[in-house]
């Protein structure tokens, strides 16, 4: 009879939900109706013609309402996911967009609004204002499910206090298998996860977990939020998110989307350098050298050295008589120009003191031997040379080629790229400018010229490219013009405002709508015009698996956000880059002292209990004061070991993937190996992907290097020779912690002599 009574509450308040939520929805289509039609109107207004103002004030309001369809069109799917009710007896609807109704009351209120967080922070034992948070499962535009919690303190227990934050909800969300990209979680965000989410712009947080911890996820929920409750500053100038490799920001991708942000940059640290994509990766000794801050030297030391003077005097040959024979200008007298060493020496000393980047203070020295080579032409041709003359004198020698070479040889024009890789082919002037290397090192830099960038050699180029500078005379003239354009675009963006009242909207800021009008052309989105630009000053940069950047790296990083305003991602207990973090102090106090704070998150939501163990005793043998996090899931198949030979691998393997890819129904599953040994197995496994491909995340199986799968999870999981792992690199131990973490659901190892002892939890097998 009771049970019967409680069904029935649960179909009423079903039925309740529904006609709640189907009321969101439509008035989901009818402001998304009215933002097309309002986008429809601006279009038909015209086309590029009609004055700058009239065209100003057309591109403003399209983009807007274009930004607020895609922000609409991207909600659909689970628009509202929970429900609270308060002791005051109010109830506010959660999702992932605000919504008002026909009579401007808000029936919806956005994730990132204030007024939701005790959707995500009470807990049991301080459940602040509310006395209950409903979660709703929808399928599609249909409610099928309720999850109540209830915050009876009269009733609550000690194991209460531990209660995770709509645990039904999240363990149905965890239980789902794997689908190849990581979705958003603004419906069962835990609450230590939403502290970090939360947390205030200024300054770096560092969030610090171990693996499967949500500090991937809650870095993007963050990367959200900022871009929600910040809007004026971040839209501006942009949030840069970091990530290991391509395959990992593919991994994330469309998490940002689908919580409706567009203004981030997702890179690598290979593509920080614009005008350079490397995904190569040098060798641990060459790593460790690139990575070292000592590098700091090293390339100020090479650019010194392309400031020369000659041995002697300099001396050029410039022509003073010329002959057209057979349609071919050729030179039929020459005269010798010179300048004594002490000149020479005094040119370079003094462009050397403006301090100024190297090809900016070329211009210097040039300026200064063109003008000595000026007046010895003079002086031979016995030719006064008045004040007024000299600079066309000067003008005359620079544009003969044998000067310019002259000088060219003496103090170049140089680019990152040519000072690089000239410097890394050349032993001599290895040795000059990396003296302070031992012979070991600088051979570990040694390469012919023409190599490939590497990864490690971005955050060099970037340091080179702050020291060499541009000639940039014409490029900053045109800046002031643009600036001179730019405030007048400014002002009269500022009154477009004012007359919408969309400065009441606090969508954007005149400066920001000043950015996309410069010129008249082209809008680029903030995201766009940050990505080509060296120097563009993010509002916030993310870095996530932080912990394998290297000082330089850092450097390069910091360099990109003047404001120091940062959130670092990662567990220094993961570091496997040679030149990667030990601990979080080392390399952030030379960039922020101590003005970082530190979160840790301590729960594991991917790796169940029973493979944790396995990973523990890992983590044990190489970071033994790192706490291992606590795994909420347990009851999965125990993980377990097979011994097989290198002949039976080759048959086995591909009915292992079969069977294992059986067992699980639908997810997706990895073999990971030894960087060795990858091409082997990919080999065996034809059906797997196996390359860095786009799609290879879509596939059922894939076969992948430890470095390859950093950051992401499989439901399957199987590590090929783990004994390999541990011994490819000094940093084996963090690798194979790395590989047995993925797992979220099934975990087998594959092993031809015999487990290493780390492993023997696992059994002979
Ligand atoms: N609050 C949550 N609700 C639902 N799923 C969650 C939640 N927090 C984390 N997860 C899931 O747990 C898994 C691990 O999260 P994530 O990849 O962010 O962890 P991580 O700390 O970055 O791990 P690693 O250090 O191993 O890269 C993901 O599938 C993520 O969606």
């Amino acid at each position: 009879m009771e049970r019967r009574a409680s069904s029935s509450a649960r179909t009423e308040a079903l039925r309740a939900e529904q006609s709640y939520v189907s009321m969101l929805y439509e008035r989901l289509d009818a402001v998304r109706e009215r933002a097309e039609t309002a986008l429809r109107h601006e279009h038909g207004r015209g086309g590029p013609g009609g004055t700058h103002q009239a065209r100003l004030e057309r591109d403003v309001s399209a983009h807007e309402h274009a930004r607020r369809l895609a922000q609409l069109s991207g909600v659909e799917r689970g628009l509202c996911f929970g429900r609270v009710d308060d002791v005051e007896g109010d109830t506010y609807y959660i999702g992932r967009v605000g919504l008002r109704d026909a009579r401007d009351e808000l029936v919806l209120i956005d994730w990132r609004a204030p007024a939701a967080r005790p959707f995500y922070t009470a807990t049991p034992s301080d459940p602040g204002p509310l006395v209950r948070r409903r979660h709703l499962h929808t399928r599609g535009r249909t409610v099928v499910g309720l999850d109540d919690e209830v915050f009876d303190l009269a009733r609550m227990s000690e194991p209460d206090r531990r209660t995770l934050v709509g645990e039904a909800a999240l363990m149905a969300a965890l239980r789902r298998g794997r689908t190849g990209r990581m979705g958003d979680v603004v419906a069962t965000i835990q609450a230590e996860q939403d502290q970090v989410i939360r947390s205030g712009l200024a300054g770096a947080l560092v969030v610090q977990g171990g693996p499967g911890t949500g500090k991937t996820v809650a870095a993007l929920h963050r990367a959200a939020y900022l871009l929600y409750a910040h809007r004026r500053t971040l839209e501006r100038r942009g949030v840069l998110v970091v990530g290991p490799n391509a395959m990992f920001l593919r991994y994330i991708g469309q998490v940002l989307p689908s919580l409706g942000e567009t203004d981030v940059v997702l890179t690598t640290v290979g593509e920080l350098y614009p005008g350079v994509r490397a995904t190569a990766a040098d060798e641990p000794r060459t790593a460790l050298v690139k990575g070292d801050t000592r590098m700091v030297e090293v390339v100020r030391a090479a650019v010194r050295d392309r400031q020369r003077v000659p041995d002697g005097d300099l001396s050029v040959w410039v022509p003073t008589k010329t002959s057209v024979r057979g349609g071919v200008e050729v030179v039929v007298e020459r005269m010798e120009l010179s300048v004594g060493h002490a000149a020479c020496e005094r040119a370079r000393d003094r462009a050397r003191a403006v301090r100024g980047p190297h090809n900016v203070a070329r211009k210097l020295f040039v300026d200064s031997v063109l003008s000595a080579l000026a007046l010895d032409e003079a002086r031979r041709l016995d030719r006064p040379l008045e004040e007024g003359d000299l600079h066309y004198a000067r003008q005359a020698l620079w544009q003969t080629r044998e000067v310019r070479e002259a000088l060219d040889l003496l103090w170049p024009y140089l680019t990152p790229q040519r000072l690089l890789s000239e410097l890394f082919a050349d032993d001599a002037a290895l040795r000059s400018a990396a003296a302070s290397l031992s012979p070991a090192e600088r051979e570990a830099l040694a390469r012919p010229a023409g190599s490939p960038w590497t990864v490690e050699d971005v955050p060099l180029l970037d340091e080179a490219a702050d020291l060499l500078g541009e000639d940039d005379a014409e490029a900053r003239a045109a800046e002031r013009a643009a600036a001179r354009e730019r405030d007048e675009a400014e002002l009269y963006a500022r009154e477009v405002l004012h007359i919408s009242g969309v400065a009441e909207m606090e969508i954007m800021d005149a400066g920001a709508l000043a950015d996309r009008h410069d010129d008249g052309g082209d809008a680029l989105t903030t995201a766009q015009r940050a990505e080509r630009d060296r120097l563009w000053a993010y509002g916030h940069v993310i870095v996530d698996e932080a912990q394998e950047l290297s000082a330089m790296a850092w450097r390069t990083i910091m360099r990109r956000v003047p404001a120091r305003s940062l959130t670092i991602v990662g567990d220094v207990a993961q570091t496997s880059a040679a030149a990667g973090a030990q601990s979080w102090g080392a390399m952030l106090d030379p960039h922020l002292k101590d003005r970082w704070r530190e979160a840790r998150l301590l729960v594991n939501y991917r790796t169940p209990a029973e493979i944790m163990e396995v990973a523990v005793d890992v983590l044990r043998s190489v970071a033994p004061d790192q706490e291992p996090p606590i795994s909420v899931r347990d009851g999965g198949a125990p993980p377990r070991a097979m011994r097989v030979t290198r002949a039976e691998l080759r048959r086995l393997l591909p009915k292992l993937v079969r069977s294992e890819l059986a067992e699980i129904g639908e997810g997706r599953l990895a073999v990971l190996t030894a960087d060795t040994r990858h091409g082997e197995i990919a080999a065996t496994l034809p059906e797997a992907a196996s390359a860095l491909t786009a799609d290879a995340l879509d596939s059922p199986s894939v076969v992948l290097t430890v470095t390859q799968a950093k950051g992401l999870e499989f439901d399957v999981v199987v590590i090929v020779e783990p004994g390999e792992i541990l011994a490819q690199s000094p940093k084996g131990g963090q690798d194979l912690y790395v590989a047995i973490t993925r797992a979220t659901r099934r975990l087998t190892v594959v092993h031809q002599d015999g487990l290493p002892p780390v492993l023997s939890r696992l059994g002979a097998g």
